[in-house]
């Protein structure tokens, strides 16, 4: 299913952890809408091409987010670029981005790229620390938001609270100032009634770590968000 519009759910499957054939086959095959390959460090290009091969055997849209520039290939049917808002350096909001455009610019075919404004919620967690992000009150963060939607005009917001549950009221809240811009909720959803919960309020939520953890459990996660 290739509407954007209609996606509720998303698996996202890092490609420096180990996953059986049998399980990817399950996921492409769950009824999710969409498979994100992606992760914090350790991504590297052998690793996103080898996972992109074997999800391509499947229908399931597959969407490389980019965390590094060596690690981009053709063959994704959508790349997705965040733009870390609450970073304290220029460098993850956009001067990474920037290279990488001056770089290939005359080659990317727009119509493929996304940009994500993410907000980083979890001060424990690698991707936080990574892009040495500071932590938003709920107000800052729903200023973001308005930023997002209103100034930058992105596709996409991206709550991440990577590794941890996060707060369904601050995810209403942040659903409410968004009309054109979709909210995308990620991070520590480990039951169907967590991604049910967070579906109410996030236009898409994303299951991660829990594919690892508790591969059953990750599963019955899709019917909840339908
Ligand atoms: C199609 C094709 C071949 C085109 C060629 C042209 C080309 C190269 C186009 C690229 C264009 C472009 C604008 C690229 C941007 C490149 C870039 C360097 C982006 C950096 C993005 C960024 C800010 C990264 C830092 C933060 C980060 C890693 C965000 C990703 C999201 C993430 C991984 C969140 C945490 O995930 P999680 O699973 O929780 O992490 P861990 O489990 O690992 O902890
Ligand atoms: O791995 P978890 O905690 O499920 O988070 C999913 C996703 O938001 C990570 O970018
Ligand atoms: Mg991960």
């Amino acid at each position: 299913m290739y509407n954007m519009d209609e996606w509720k759910h998303i698996f996202k499957l890092d490609p420096a952890k180990e996953i059986s054939g049998d399980m990817i086959d399950k996921l492409c095959e769950s009824g999710t809408d969409a498979i994100i390959v992606g992760g914090t460090d350790d991504v590297t290009l052998d690793g996103v091409l080898q996972l992109l091969s074997r999800i391509r055997r499947h229908a399931v849209p597959v969407i490389l987010e980019i965390s590094n520039i060596e690690s981009v290939t053709p063959g994704y049917d959508y790349y997705f670029v965040p733009m870390v808002l609450n970073s304290q350096e220029k460098k993850w909001l956009i001067d990474v981005q920037h290279e990488a455009i001056v770089e290939y610019g005359d080659v990317i075919n727009w119509d493929e790229m996304f940009a994500e404004g993410y907000c980083i919620m979890n001060p424990e967690s690698k991707v936080y620390q990574h892009a040495d992000c500071k932590l938003p009150t709920d107000e800052e963060a729903i200023a973001y938001a308005r930023m997002v939607e209103h100034l930058f005009m992105l596709p996409f917001f991206y709550l991440e609270y990577s590794g941890t549950y996060g707060d369904s009221a601050l995810v209403e809240a942040i659903q409410q100032e968004l009309q054109e811009t979709k909210l995308i909720y990620g991070g520590g959803i480990e039951t169907k009634e967590q991604a049910a919960e967070m579906s109410e309020f996030a236009d898409i939520i994303v299951v991660g770590n829990v594919i690892y953890d508790n591969p059953k459990e990750a599963l019955k996660t899709v019917n909840a968000t339908k």
